[in-house]
């Protein structure tokens, strides 16, 4: 019912999670595989392990969540060895990667390559929390340059996480050179930077990183993130799958993503609220529409989002 493909890796479920939330160490990666969730995706690494920013560096909201990390993890090799410890839970597992540089972007890539366990590489162009670090994918002229470099090398399926976008002239920018490479899918959205969160009574921000400012989650970005999936299903080679993330915490926020030309969805400050169970709820949800609707498959209804007449 649930079943997808995102390029030629098959899910059983089009519900895993998102990057970031729940996903560093082994023990939460092991979590993930043995949920309901359909892949597993790793916390972006780094070439070297991160302590990543001061704390509080996140916090839930009532409408999401903000976060500025600084992109803390336990370097690439980690999630390189992890590959054949969550091999038992024969689901696809994604390592995402966010180098500090194109070089470390490459030789962690290169590493990548020889093992099998690992199904594909999600290369994160959008982290907002660098201080210093603007986010490469609104760069364009960057973001060729390290596609071309990338896929001079890599063999193994790759997609690319994006950031958000709002201006439909730049998502035609941007599609045009996503268009030129073999990429196997594009992540939409990454969490919408620099969002300032306050708590008025104590007259501060809720996180420390940046002077409080920071990504923001859940239902303060979902809006856009219908957006992005929109368009880039519009926009890209149909061969470039589209995999939506931002916003979803339940089977209707899911259908509307796939109804927008989702492959499959990818659940972040969700995840980090209420925990693993969460792709059963939202798997349950999902299928209880889909029979309500009569589909037996997200292929049934995957982009069919008609305009208002
Ligand atoms: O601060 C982070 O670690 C972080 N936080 C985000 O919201 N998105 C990202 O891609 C990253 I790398």
């Amino acid at each position: 019912m649930l079943q997808t493909k995102i390029a030629n890796i098959k899910l059983a479920n089009c519900i895993y999670n998102a990057s970031g939330p729940a996903c560093s160490s082994l023990e939460e990666l092991q979590a993930l595989g043995q949920s309901a969730a359909g892949a597993i995706l790793s916390k972006s690494a780094t070439l070297a392990p991160r302590a990543g920013n001061p704390a509080p560096r996140y916090v839930d909201t009532p409408w999401g969540s903000i976060n500025s990390m600084g992109l803390p993890n336990k370097g690439h090799a980690y999630y390189l060895a992890a590959a054949k410890e969550l091999a038992s839970f024969q689901k696809p597992y994604i390592v995402s990667l966010s180098g500090m540089s194109l070089a470390d972007n490459l030789k962690m890539i290169a590493e990548m390559q020889e093992e099998e366990n690992i199904a594909a590489i999600e290369l994160n162009l959008s982290c907002p929390n660098l201080p210093g670090k603007p986010q490469t994918a609104y760069d364009f002229e960057q973001t060729e340059k390290v596609l071309a470099a990338v896929f001079a090398q890599n063999n193994k399926p790759l997609g690319v996480k994006l950031p958000p976008y709002f201006d439909l002239l730049h998502f035609e920018q941007m599609a045009q050179i996503l268009n030129q490479f073999p990429l196997s899918f594009v992540s939409c959205i990454n969490s919408i930077g620099n969002g300032l969160v306050i708590d008025w009574e104590k007259e501060e921000t809720l996180i420390r990183p940046k002077d409080g400012f920071g990504g923001l989650g859940g239902d303060y970005i979902k809006a856009t993130a219908l957006a992005n999936v929109r368009q880039f299903y519009l926009l890209l080679r149909p061969e470039i799958s589209v995999v939506a993330v931002g916003g979803i915490k339940s089977g209707q926020d899911a259908f509307e993503h796939i109804l927008c030309g989702a492959k499959a969805v990818q659940i972040g400050t969700h995840l980090m609220k209420t925990g693993p169970s969460c792709f059963a709820q939202i798997s349950a949800e999902l299928t209880a529409i889909m029979q309500a609707k009569g589909y037996q498959s997200i292929e049934d209804f995957r982009g069919k989002l008609k305009t208002a007449a």
